[in-house]
């Protein structure tokens, strides 16, 4: 691939943008908003403006409703030898550009598995679809040119191809993110009018569960809008759990011990359906999870404190596999958790200890 356009300078399109133009590729960028364009180009992601000739592949990056007319009208005017989309739905952006008169044959839907709580240009990364999955939903009818270019778009974003059937595709996505999205909104949104003394107690577990939470609504909106069925079958499951939840509380606090049996069983049974839902999330590179052990480590807030545990865990030659940091609340202070194989763990606290950082006990 030698040229290419993006249409909808964001976060999607601008991050796919900056991974071409770094590898070579000549990229125009547009958008209906110019103040993007702009801001995307002076970025480094390409040159502002739409091709005089038509260019290898356009890249539609645009919410799930715009895709149609977006396409169509790409396909129209002869702007690009074949046509891809990036949307997070499959199904109704393809049946919308048949009915849109657009070409299916120079056309295909696809879908990184890569994101971010925030959008626009400002939000991307050239690195953002490294190691993640990228859906293709090909047809008997979709060209092999199109599919080639698709596939050397994501072998030069980093990324791995998973070929879907694009209902199935949806589906999928229902369940692994777009119901994921809207529970982790209702778990923030019971913190909206809390009480200031509950929200100071605020620790990682809310953490973990509600970064997404902070994601654009208009985006979601038009996302939710383009896969309700999937997503509402999924949620109506939830609320099913969630009814034998309160059921099974409710009994713990009976006096019958008969009943608060049953709420313990109640309780024990969704912990433990989650703890095997957990261990089927794919681990590092879309391997099998791994179970690693964690090292945590108490640094201060000051430059440079990252830099010389990592140093100090090299010099000890162990690979830390997976990193997050727990900020103390009220403190310059915090913990840094290091992920390691469980055989490299003693290894690593050991050294630790000999270097002078302090650890916590798992
Ligand atoms: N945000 C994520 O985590 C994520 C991940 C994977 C895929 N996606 C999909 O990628 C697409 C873009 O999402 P994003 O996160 O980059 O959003 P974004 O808001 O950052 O960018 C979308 C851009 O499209 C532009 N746009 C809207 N309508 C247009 C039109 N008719 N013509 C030209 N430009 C138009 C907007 O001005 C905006 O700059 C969406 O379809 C989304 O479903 C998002
Ligand atoms: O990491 C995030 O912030 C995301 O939510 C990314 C995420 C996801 O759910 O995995 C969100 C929507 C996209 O369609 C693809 C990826």
């Amino acid at each position: 691939m030698r040229t290419a356009l993006v249409v909808g300078t964001g976060l999607i399109g601008t991050s796919a943008a900056l991974a071409l133009t770094g590898r070579g590729v000549r990229v125009h960028l547009s958008d209906l908003d110019p103040e993007r364009v702009r801001t995307a180009a002076a970025l480094g992601a390409g040159t502002a403006g739409e091709p005089d000739v038509s260019v290898d592949l356009a890249i539609v990056a645009v919410p799930p409703a715009h895709v149609a007319p977006v396409t169509a009208d790409v396909q129209r005017r002869g702007l690009a030898r074949a046509c891809i989309d990036v949307a997070s739905v499959k199904g109704g952006p393809r049946r919308e550009l048949l009915e849109a008169g657009g070409d299916l044959v120079g056309y295909l839907g696809t879908h990184p598995m890569s994101g971010r709580e925030q959008n626009g240009p400002l939000a991307a990364t050239a690195d953002l679809f490294e190691g993640r999955p990228w859906v293709l939903t090909p047809t008997t009818e979709t060209d092999t040119e199109v599919l080639n270019l698709a596939l050397e778009l994501i072998a030069l974003c980093g990324a791995v191809p998973v070929v879907m059937d694009a209902d199935a595709h949806d589906r999928a996505v229902a369940l692994v993110s777009h119901t994921p999205q809207l529970l982790s909104s209702m778990i923030a949104a019971r913190l909206e009018a809390a009480d200031e003394t509950a929200v100071r107690l605020c620790g990682q577990g809310i953490r973990d569960v509600t970064r997404i939470a902070a994601s654009d609504p208009a985006m979601w909106v038009e996302i939710l809008a383009a896969n309700p069925g999937p997503v509402a079958d999924i949620l109506a499951d939830v609320a099913g759990d969630l009814d034998e939840a309160v059921r099974a509380l409710r009994a713990l606090g009976s006096a019958d011990e008969e009943k608060r049996g049953g709420g313990v069983a109640g309780i024990e049974s969704v912990l433990r359906r989650g703890n095997a839902g957990r261990a089927r999330v794919p681990g590092k590179h879309g391997q099998a999870p791994a179970a690693y052990r964690t090292v945590a480590v108490l640094i201060s807030d000051r430059p440079g404190e990252l830099a010389r545990i990592f140093a100090d865990a090299g010099a000890a030659g162990v690979n830390i596999e997976d990193v997050r940091i727990e900020h103390a609340t009220g403190q310059q202070a915090g913990h840094v958790q290091l992920m390691v194989e469980p055989g490299a763990a003693s290894a690593l606290e050991a050294a630790l200890r000999d270097r002078g950082w302090s650890l916590r006990q798992q």
